[in-house]
């Protein structure tokens, strides 16, 4: 489980996350929502060490983290997926599958569970991924999140800019992952009906506070929930 402690987060002397508490389930999933400029990059670069927090703390499985390098996080099993599909751009599908598998006892394997997860992949490895459709290139930085073997995976709005039938497709995956247990995700979206229907519990973010919390549809949509949050949001 990763547990934001009334977490102070910002940039300089820019306070942008004023005392946000997050839990994230093991093996499930909890949702971010909030307008643009709400400050859930931000948060998610605090949960991965990416930005020092003012005050507050990160656990991760009862443990403070809050003081460790990125480096170390990752170490212990966090896996984070900045927004805009970032991979490298001149390799190929299979290369940027294999740079995060090399070194790894079971890197081949771990490849071909990645690309199990998302068959779409399987027929684009000779592909460079800077040609890849922006669909394509998200279920390849998950999937290559996917092979450091996480215990939590940290997702910037993975749906960002996709078609909806690829948009179902992560949806699944996500679901199915958390579903075999083990995994936890921490998913910042915009899509409301998305993240709902993937998460356990949801947050909704407004200028760096949680306004709103509540349960997801773990699965399954909610229509409860989605309307809670669209009041909450004023959408
Ligand atoms: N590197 C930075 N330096 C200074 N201010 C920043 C920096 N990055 C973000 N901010 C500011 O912090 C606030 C929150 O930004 P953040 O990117 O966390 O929001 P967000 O909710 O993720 O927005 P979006 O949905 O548009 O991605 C904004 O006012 C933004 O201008």
């Amino acid at each position: 489980m990763l547990e934001l402690r009334d977490v102070r987060a910002g940039y300089g002397r820019t306070e942008v996350i004023h005392g946000v508490t997050v839990e994230v389930p093991a093996d499930g999933v909890a949702a971010v929502m909030g307008h643009n400029g709400a400050g859930k990059t931000t948060l998610l670069r605090a949960a991965v060490g990416l930005l020092k927090i003012n005050s507050g703390q990160v656990l991760f499985d009862g443990e403070d983290v809050s003081k460790l390098r990125p480096s170390a996080r990752v170490a212990r099993g966090l896996a984070y997926v900045p927004q805009g599909q970032q991979s490298f751009g001149q390799l190929t599908t299979a290369e940027n599958l294999q740079v995060v598998a090399d070194g790894r006892k079971r890197g081949r394997s771990l490849i071909d569970e990645s690309l199990d997860l998302f068959p779409a992949l399987k027929g684009l490895l000779t592909r460079r991924a800077g040609l890849l459709s922006g669909g394509q290139r998200q279920q390849l930085a998950i999937a290559r999140a996917l092979i450091t073997e996480p215990r939590m995976l940290i997702l910037d709005e993975p749906t960002e800019g996709i078609q909806p039938s690829v948009v179902a497709e992560i949806e699944s995956t996500i679901v199915e992952l958390t579903g075999r247990g083990g995994l936890g995700v921490l998913l910042v979206e915009q899509h409301i009906g998305f993240a709902l229907q993937a998460a356990q519990s949801y947050y909704v973010l407004e200028s760096g506070r949680i306004t709103s919390t509540g349960e997801g549809g773990r699965g399954v949509r909610s229509p409860g929930a989605e309307s809670a949050v669209r009041a909450a949001m004023a959408i």
